[in-house]
């Protein structure tokens, strides 16, 4: 017996909603039409909304092992799923990072005891993250690891990234940076070094402690060959650099994270709510509107989350102390949706891609396809239904977001997983 998705809609070709409906069987699609034979079948109404294939994100932290008061495996995978994602790459700088095989296989057994989304461990480039010392690629690679990150930390040294991505390339593995080049930073910084940290009389993080990785990065990805992917791009001058790359034959990819294309720094509210602080920061409006346009003529390749959550007691800390990062897993889509495709700035098909084909192309992942014979990773969304963001409705432990009371439609109703329902709220 099968599950047909009924009375719900896919995107065609030119980008239009038609009716469609899904047959999942043995946790594959097996028949897409019209009209299905329901005999044998459990038949599932999708009240109208968009199946599209299951949501990607390539950048999540999930926290575990080592801050599970933050988030674990199984809450973050279960926030996954209520925001449409199938699918979460999930970074290393838990305690320990993800640098030995046992982590690796820690992290998929509990992701397998979660039985929520899929969950793809990156593995650390350098043991601890500490930048002193490379990891064993062929070994994580093994354990199951989707690629290679520091991210938290940026690689300072640029003799050990060039020796990252040789052996990364050896073993067709992708180096995906966190771009920050900690020689710039001044500490305790905390906002974009533009027109609101000067107004707050703090000091800023320049966009070069970003760019120049990028650019550090491009070249070396160039002379080693290796598939490089820069994370959470946040700054004009790092699109330009990935868009010049591209142009030169370099294998290069980013992602933009949802926060970096809605907001930015004017946004910050007076009271420097902690829930604005993130890294990179909120950049400037020019930064946030090369983003957009990177976005649309191809150069940023998908968009990520950089889901981050932390306790209430960290981000109570104050601008200067607490910790970086906002959640993002559960208001992705709706925020998207609402805020870049209903003012017509970017298509629904092109976000859907974004988020969707994009990702697994650029990572060779057999996800984010729609197809029959794809492993049935499947979203419903209710494109009609408006609902305010409510941090208590979370799945997450993390409710540090920006964007309560945010008013979005695009609200996932149904997600399937390998063929099994994991999320329904219909
Ligand atoms: N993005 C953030 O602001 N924080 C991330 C670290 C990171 O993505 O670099 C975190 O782990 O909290
Ligand atoms: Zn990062
Ligand atoms: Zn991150």
């Amino acid at each position: 017996m099968g599950i047909i998705l009924g009375n719900g809609n896919v995107l065609n070709q030119a980008g239009e909603l038609t009716p469609m409906e899904i047959l999942v069987e043995k946790g594959r699609i097996t028949a897409k039409g019209e009209t299905l034979d329901r005999e044998g079948h459990e038949w599932i109404d999708c009240h109208g909304g968009m199946i599209s294939a299951g949501l990607i994100d390539a950048h999540v932290h999930l926290r575990e092992p080592g801050f599970e008061h933050k988030e674990t495996i199984e809450t973050g995978a279960k926030a996954a799923v209520q925001g449409g994602f199938t699918t979460v790459a999930c970074m290393p700088n838990t305690r320990p990072s993800i640098d030995s095989v046992e982590t690796v296989t820690y992290i998929l057994d509990k992701a397998s005891e979660a039985g929520m989304a899929r969950v793809i461990p990156y593995g650390a480039i350098t043991v601890r993250q500490l930048g002193k010392e490379l990891t064993d690629f062929a070994g994580l690679k093994e354990a199951g690891i989707f690629a290679l990150t520091d991210d938290g930390v940026g690689v300072q040294s640029t003799a050990m990234m060039k020796k990252a991505m040789q052996k990364a390339a050896e073993l067709g593995i992708a180096i995906v940076a966190h771009c920050e080049d900690e020689d710039l930073l001044i500490p305790g910084a905390a906002l974009h070094d533009g027109v609101v940290a000067a107004r707050h009389g703090l000091p800023g993080i320049p966009s070069e402690s970003e760019s120049i990785h990028v650019g550090r990065d491009i070249l070396l990805a160039e002379q080693t060959g290796v598939h490089y992917h820069v994370c959470h791009i946040s700054a004009k001058e790092s699109v330009r650099l990935v868009r010049d790359g591209k142009r030169a034959g370099v294998n290069v990819t980013c992602e933009v994270s949802p926060h970096h294309l809605l907001l930015c720094d004017e946004d910050i509210p007076d009271n420097l709510d902690t829930n604005w602080k993130m890294n990179p920061p909120l950049r400037s409006r020019e930064d946030r509107a090369a983003l957009i346009a990177g976005l649309k003529d191809g150069t940023i390749d998908m968009i990520a989350t950089d889901h981050a959550p932390h306790t209430q007691e960290e981000k109570a800390n104050g601008i200067n102390r607490a910790p970086f990062g906002i959640v993002g897993l559960e208001t992705a889509f709706p925020l998207l949706y609402t805020n870049l495709v209903q003012t017509g700035e970017l298509t629904l098909k092109k976000l859907v891609e974004l988020l969707t084909v994009k990702p697994a192309e650029a990572f060779k992942l057999p996800y984010g396809r729609l197809e029959v014979g794809a492993p049935a990773d499947l979203t419903v969304i209710d494109l009609e239904t408006e609902k305010t963001i409510d941090p208590s409705t979370f799945a997450s432990k993390g409710i540090n977001t920006p964007f309560a009371g945010w008013a979005c439609k695009g609200w996932p109703t149904l997600t399937l997983v390998d063929g099994k329902i994991v999320y329904q709220n219909v």
